[in-house]
């Protein structure tokens, strides 16, 4: 018996990720919540014949308190993706997490919450500061969703193999944070190798293809937005590898951006170099959240330079993040 629960539903991830949702037996549950339409989408989706019961609120009448009664796993897509006009999400989606977290420390503190929302490597910490405030913060309960880079590499390096139907199973860890240079794919771990011969030029846009990978969607995309179904996709396999552990399926280990407190943090930070408060590692996932922060394993010179790179930023953004909560009145 799993009680999820989407914020931010309506919208172009949350929809999908919603009927992602419904169709996983595991889920008997599903709450959703937005600002618009989630009346709409929960009748529509109470339709298919899988167990999970849909409701859909909004915010009248106590809809987030409503919702997330008796939520164990909370994803988070709300607020806005990049488009023409929209030049800082951080503005913008800053208040919009920190509001939904609010409701989150005080409805359901012990929900996993599993955010989307970017900048993912500021609103995770702004999630952090708000439980804190709170008194209700549990680092092992709060992941931010790296899982499309991850997604991602896999399906590269399947396409640089010429079979996609090999895709779901090409494993590459995807480290450090989720945008541009913080995106840090290992990929002399992959499970299956490049071509013998790939050269070094190759391997550099290859990377680069995976730290920018969402620069291709919004371009294609043409002002409509960002990634959204393969968003979906890979949130969706995220949440219910976390729903897996809570119902005690052991050995799940899977990258996400973590507190860099709990087990086997400060190792990882000896490891990097720097003494960031979030990363994203590979975690081994448990009833309780995170079990413990895996070490990045053997890197080569030029991936411990991409680590090194992602550094400054990682810093820059944790901290804008705690800056605004501290800030804020909330
Ligand atoms: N982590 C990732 O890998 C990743 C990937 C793609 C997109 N994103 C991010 O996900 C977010 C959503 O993207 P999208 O394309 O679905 O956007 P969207 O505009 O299509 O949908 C966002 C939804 O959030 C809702 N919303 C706004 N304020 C809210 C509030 N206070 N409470 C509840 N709902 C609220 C909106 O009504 C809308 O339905 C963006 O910030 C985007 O950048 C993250
Ligand atoms: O790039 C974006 O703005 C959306 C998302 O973070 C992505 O990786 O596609």
């Amino acid at each position: 018996m799993v009680k999820a629960v989407v914020l931010g539903a309506a919208g172009g991830i949350g929809q999908p990720l919603s009927l992602l949702l419904k169709c996983n037996p595991l889920i008997t549950e599903l709450g959703l919540y937005d600002i618009v339409n989630t009346p709409g989408v929960a009748a529509d989706l109470s339709h298919i014949a899988t167990p999970a019961k849909v409701e859909g609120l909004l915010p009248p009448d106590d809809g987030l308190k409503k919702v997330l009664t008796g939520a164990q796993v909370v994803v988070i897509p709300a607020g806005v993706p990049r488009k023409p006009g929209v030049n800082d999400l951080f503005k913008i989606n800053a208040g919009i997490v920190e509001g939904l977290a609010t409701g989150i420390a005080t409805t359901a503190p012990k929900a996993f919450v599993l955010v989307i929302s970017n900048p993912v490597n500021s609103t995770v910490p702004i999630v952090a500061e708000v439980f804190k405030k709170h008194n209700v913060f549990d680092p092992k309960r709060l992941f931010g969703v790296t899982t499309l880079d991850v997604v991602r590499a896999s399906t590269f390096v399947a396409e640089i193999l010429g079979d996609l139907s090999k895709a779901s199973d090409v494993v590459v860890p995807v480290v450090g944070g989720h945008s541009g240079v913080t995106i840090v794919p290992l990929l002399s771990q992959s499970s299956h190798s490049l071509p013998s011969g790939f050269s070094d030029e190759k391997l550099d846009a290859l990377v680069n293809r995976i730290q920018f990978g969402g620069d291709e969607v919004v371009k294609a995309k043409d002002g409509a937005g960002s990634a959204t179904l393969s968003m979906a996709y890979a949130g969706a396999e995220f949440a219910v590898k976390v729903i897996q552990a809570l119902n005690g399926k052991k050995g799940i280990i899977a990258p996400s951006f973590v507190s860099l407190t709990i087990d086997g943090g400060e190792a990882l930070k000896k490891e990097i170099g720097a003494d960031l408060e979030f990363f994203s590692a590979p975690v081994e996932l448990g009833p309780e959240g995170v079990v413990k922060i895996n070490s990045l394993g053997k890197l080569t010179d030029k991936e411990k330079k991409l680590v090194a790179a992602a550094i400054p930023d990682l810093t820059n953004n944790i901290q804008t993040g705690i800056a605004f909560t501290k800030k804020s009145n909330l």
